[in-house]
């Protein structure tokens, strides 16, 4: 991917099409790959600048002061968006509004072409009427515009505001943009003059989104005989305490699962292999998924590695995100081993993925939209089973824990030492700081 690609992707669809969603997913995907991602949403821009609790009439084609508001909302957020790759140097831009007519998409296609950003039309189509309702129930009747509003009058107003859409909604047939048109979530996709690596990952990642419900589990292996020695990496098998909790894990899926279907996952090395032994279910075992190699340390106390280490030790300490082991790996490269392990999680349904401590967290982080300077820090204790279920926006989050006891693997962020206190440009030892005051 050249560094200078930038590229907006443009939301078009009438409400209640789940654009807002997607945006996020694909913006929420792309920021965990590291690349500089930003959503620009025009209802923001619109609450903002014209106040909530517009009612349908506000959206009628005929009512020039709701189409002017609209027109400003737009303008302004799309001035901020050109700013944006110009000033902060921005890769993707999502654009997140109806755009439902040529004239618009046309307008910002041409203010595109002049700053050199490639653009992508992401069209959402949706005849399923309880698909649309449910995405009034779930996402529209929270939003700021109806807030305190009895939900049947809301559910009501949104039905009319977006008829008032309808009666200008121009579907993309323009064979000379690049587009990708999501027909009835994912069930006919039709793509047209997507070029470059970046747009293809774009094209793919939403190719394969769906939101069928179903539920993503995490579970660490058993605690290793490594981890009871307090040594990282390896490939040991599990204590006498991690074998009885792959005992116990069958009882505690099946109670939360019933006979619903689930596929386990597993990295190639004996602790989780040894740790999904008893669970009746398929398992895929991934290369993708073993843990993070820690190089020359691999098979070291964390006291070894200050030891023998110490520059690399506090190398770590300041940016664990980025800190590479020698002849190892560092988080970030994790993060982009295990991109297609995300993308077949998206297209999954059950899957329970028993794993290790740093891709655990890795994976769950893209989950929970977590910044890259807390993801190594992230508890992923041993012996707990960690359910997370897509909701709307995010993922609903439970916890299991077995009553097996572990070892505790986590080191958290070393606090910064606090500053020598200076005087007159000289730093002072706290044992003259007497001296100083008396
Ligand atoms: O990045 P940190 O916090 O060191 O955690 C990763 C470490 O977690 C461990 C346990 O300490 O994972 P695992 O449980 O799979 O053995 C190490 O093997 C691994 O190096």
């Amino acid at each position: 991917m050249s560094s200078d690609t930038k590229i907006a992707c443009v939301m078009v669809g009438l409400p209640a099409r789940g654009k807002t969603y997607i945006a996020q997913k694909v913006c929420r995907y792309l920021q965990w790959l590291s690349v500089s991602t930003k959503v620009f949403n025009v209802g923001n821009y619109r609450r903002k600048l014209h106040g909530a609790h517009q009612m349908h009439s506000f959206f009628d084609p005929n009512n020039k002061e709701g189409e002017i508001a609209r027109r400003e909302a737009a303008a302004e957020a799309l001035k901020d968006m050109l700013r944006w790759f110009e000033v902060e140097n921005g890769t993707v831009a999502i654009f997140d509004a109806t755009n439902s007519t040529r004239e618009r998409r046309t307008f910002i296609l041409n203010h595109c072409k002049k700053q050199n950003i490639q653009v992508i039309f992401i069209e959402t189509v949706c005849q399923d009427e309880n698909l649309i309702l449910q995405n009034i129930m779930d996402v529209k009747l929270s939003s700021p515009d109806y807030k305190d509003m009895d939900p049947e009058k809301a559910a009501e107003d949104f039905r009319a505001r977006i008829s008032h859409y309808e009666e200008a909604y121009e579907t993309i047939t323009e064979n000379d943009f690049t587009y990708i048109k999501l027909i009835n979530v994912g069930s006919q996709v039709v793509i047209n003059l997507i070029q470059g690596y970046l747009q293809s990952r774009i094209v793919y990642y939403l190719m394969n989104l769906h939101i069928m419900p179903r539920s993503i589990f995490f579970s660490r292996h058993g605690e290793s005989i490594f981890n009871l020695l307090g040594k990282i990496g390896g490939d040991s098998d599990l204590s006498p305490r991690g074998r009885k909790y792959a005992n116990a894990l069958p009882k505690l899926i099946h109670e939360n699962l019933g006979n619903q279907p689930l596929t386990v996952w597993t990295s190639t090395m004996r602790r989780t292999i040894q740790t999904s032994e008893q669970l009746p279910y398929p398992k895929l075992q991934w290369k993708a998924l073993d843990e993070l190699d820690a190089g020359v340390c691999d098979g070291m106390t964390y006291e070894e590695i200050e030891e023998r280490y110490p520059e690399d030790y506090a190398n770590r300490d300041e940016d664990k995100f980025n800190y590479r082991y020698r002849g190892g790996e560092s988080y970030r490269d994790v993060v982009l081993r295990l991109e297609p392990v995300i993308m077949e999680l998206e297209r999954q349904q059950n899957i329970l993925i028993v794993g290790h401590q740093a891709i655990l967290r890795c994976i769950y982080a893209y989950f929970h939209n977590l910044p890259h300077d807390e993801l190594p820090y992230i508890k992923i204790p041993l012996h707990t089973v960690i359910k997370l279920t897509p909701k709307a926006y995010g993922c609903a989050e439970v916890r299991y824990r077995v009553e097996i006891d572990a070892v505790d693997t986590h080191r958290p962020k070393p606090q910064p030492k606090p500053p020598k206190p200076v005087i007159n440009g000289n730093s002072i030892s706290s044992s003259n700081l007497t001296n100083v005051a008396s």
